[in-house]
């Protein structure tokens, strides 16, 4: 059964998955696709065969046929100075749309690269890149394009290059803001986790993103160009050899009293192309609509970015598969810095499952995901020792800690469908970082993977694997997320509140497949919950989180058997199933209100006694 919150994402992902395959079919789809597309392409190819469509040459001139008549030879007349207008108007079409092409490739090769690393790394670079591009935007373009033509000796093609640069800015913050808003979806985290390095993360999961943006600014930036170019080459300031549209419009305005309509050809050419310009960007913006760019659900929750965890004192010898020693977190805040992880203290040995517990907000993601180093830039981060298997991962750089996540420390999502990307098929995401991690060819990386997905309780493995995310359930989404986190045989799976998104039936069976996959594997296992029912059921040892800091931490039946902190005594009495039957409601309470006390149901009347367990330091 697919889950409410599932569902939106279902629908974006429909779109996201269908979006790009049909593109091209649904822009041949709109007649005015369709009909800017024919005009550009007769246009493209009258220039490109200019020397197949007539004889003369344009740059020919002759004070005989100045203004001459339409005819045979000329048919569409002369030019001021002799020149064949049908001419000018074919050659003339290869020197705009090359200038305006030349613009657009260059205003991307800065833009995109740069948009993409200034979006996705942020820190100094973002400020710096942002700096020039507000820099170069508050330039006035024409005024250094004026300069430019005066001093390169009026080429076309160098003064288009300059306008390229100029026009880089705005395609570099229309990525940059497209790469922000994707970086932050929790399968770009979850791709992050799987271990996969930067470059294939963003080629795999944000490029697609931006190529719908890109190619919109595209289509409008060409008949901006062409605009631009000729009207500087209306000014008298282009090649007094080349043909372009915008001499013959200069050329026409001389001549507008003797003769007007040589104003007409050029001018048709360059209303044609820039409209069809611009209705196709505005169609090819409609048929983008509700694919990647358009569709994707803002993420919610924590962003959650690496950072370099900084540690002084060395790892202790110890059993412990993962051996975390005086954790903090802080954030900068307007008030001042606020600190929500307070000196957490917790180990995790081999073949064991460690409950973290405690309220919404007590600490326990960013527990977790101090561990994966994956807490965002903006996070203080402190540790006294961070040891897994004998190795401290506060030492290590980004790309050692991508062989840890993913390989060997696992990550099982809250959310199982935010955390698969909708425009990719199940089977290709898994199949990546076991490829990557494994070295595995494709074809036997693909037979593991359907293996555990028929391992993970998947009864029909191969039509899952070739299924987009929207095609199947929440429960299901969570069961490929576990095969996924597994597939690399980790050694530590740490599964953050992996039930909360699913109803109750699924979320035992989920549980148990955990369960059974720990036993089968001996991974140790953190489980992030605030479910003490989770607990019970399958953790060893429990570690209870209140506002940033570990109150207490036992073995599961030692704590059940008796809770010494307060705060664990009034965790497990709000759990409804250990409390006490109520007893009658005084007279005082009106019948409409009784029924919404026992659903609040806190009592204290639940605490078992005390046991000698240890307190956690606090
Ligand atoms: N980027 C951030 N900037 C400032 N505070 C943050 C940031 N990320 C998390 N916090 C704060 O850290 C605290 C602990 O958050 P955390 O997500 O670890 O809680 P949690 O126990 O996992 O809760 P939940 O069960 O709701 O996920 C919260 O008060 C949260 O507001």
């Amino acid at each position: 059964m697919t889950l409410p919150q599932s569902e939106e994402t279902a629908v974006t992902a429909a779109v996201a998955a269908h979006g790009r395959a049909g593109l091209l079919r649904r822009l041949l789809r709109s007649p005015v696709a369709v009909t800017c597309l024919v005009l550009l392409a007769l246009i493209s190819l009258a220039s490109l065969f200019a020397p197949l469509l007539t004889s003369q040459d344009p740059a020919h001139t002759s004070l005989t046929e100045s203004l001459a008549p339409m005819s045979g030879k000329h048919p569409l007349g002369g030019d001021g100075v002799g020149r064949d207008v049908l001419a000018r108007l074919l050659y003339g079409g290869r020197t705009s749309l090359l200038g305006a092409l030349l613009a657009v490739a260059v205003a991307l090769v800065i833009g995109v690269p740069a948009g993409l690393v200034a979006g996705y790394y942020r820190k100094w670079f973002d400020a710096v890149s942002s700096w020039l591009a507000n820099l170069l935007m508050a330039v006035p373009a024409i005024i250094v394009l004026l300069v430019v033509m005066s001093s390169v000796g009026q080429n076309t093609y160098i003064a288009m290059a300059v306008f390229g640069v100029l026009m880089s800015p705005g395609v570099f913050r229309l990525i940059r803001a497209s790469v922000i808003s994707v970086r932050e979806e929790l399968y770009v985290d979850a791709a992050r986790v799987s271990g996969l390095a930067d470059p294939r993360i963003i080629r795999r999961h944000i490029l697609p993103v931006v190529q719908a943006p890109t190619i919109i600014q595209a289509a409008q930036m060409l008949g901006l160009g062409i605009v631009i170019q000729s009207g500087l080459e209306f000014l008298g300031l282009g090649s007094a050899t080349q043909a372009s549209w915008g001499s013959m419009l200069n050329d026409a305005f001389a001549n507008i009293y003797n003769k007007p309509e040589l104003m007409v050809w050029p001018g048709a050419a360059l209303a044609v192309t820039v409209a069809a310009f611009g209705l196709l960007g505005n169609a090819l913006r409609d048929a983008l609509d509700g694919t990647a760019t358009r569709g994707r659900k803002p993420r919610s929750g924590t962003p959650r970015k690496p950072v370099v965890v900084k540690h002084s004192v060395p790892p202790e010898a110890t059993d412990a598969l993962l051996a975390l020693e005086g954790l903090t977190v802080s954030y900068p805040t307007a008030e001042g810095e606020k600190t929500v992880v307070d000196g957490v203290s917790l180990t995790v040995r081999r073949g064991e499952v460690l409950g973290l517990v405690g309220e919404s907000g007590s600490g326990k993601s960013q527990t977790a995901f101090a561990v994966l180093g994956l807490l965002p830039p903006e996070a203080s981060v402190s540790t006294r020792q961070l040891v897994f298997d004998g190795t401290e991962l506060g030492n290590l750089g980004r790309a050692e800690m991508n062989r840890y996540r993913g390989r060997r420390i696992a990550y099982v999502p809250q959310e199982p469908m935010s955390n698969l990307d909708p425009s990719f098929r199940i089977g290709a995401q898994l199949v990546e970082p076991v490829r990557r991690h494994l070295k595995l060819s494709a074809a036997e990386a693909k037979a593991k993977t359907l293996a555990l997905l028929e391992r993970v309780g998947i009864a029909d493995p191969e039509r899952v694997f070739d299924a987009y995310p929207h095609q199947i359930s929440g429960g299901m989404a969570q069961r490929v997320l576990i095969a996924g986190a597994v597939s690399c045989e980790p050694d530590l799976l740490i599964a953050d509140e992996p039930t909360t998104a699913l109803d109750v039936t699924v979320q035992a069976e989920v549980l148990d497949l955990i369960r059974s996959l720990q036993r089968e594997r001996n991974m140790g296992v953190i489980l992030v919950t605030h479910d003490f029912g989770v607990v019970a059921d399958i953790c060893d040892r429990v570690t209870v989180m209140q506002t940033g800091t570990v109150v207490e931490s036992a073995p599961v039946r030692e704590l059940f058997a008796g809770p010494r902190h307060p705060y664990t005594r009034m965790l497990l009495a709000s759990t409804l199933e250990d409390a006490e039957p109520r007893s009658p409601l005084s007279r005082i309470v009106p019948a409409s209100v009784a029924g919404a006390t026992k659903v609040a149901g806190v009592t204290d009347t639940a605490v078992p006694t005390n046991s000698a367990h240890q307190e956690g330091p606090a």
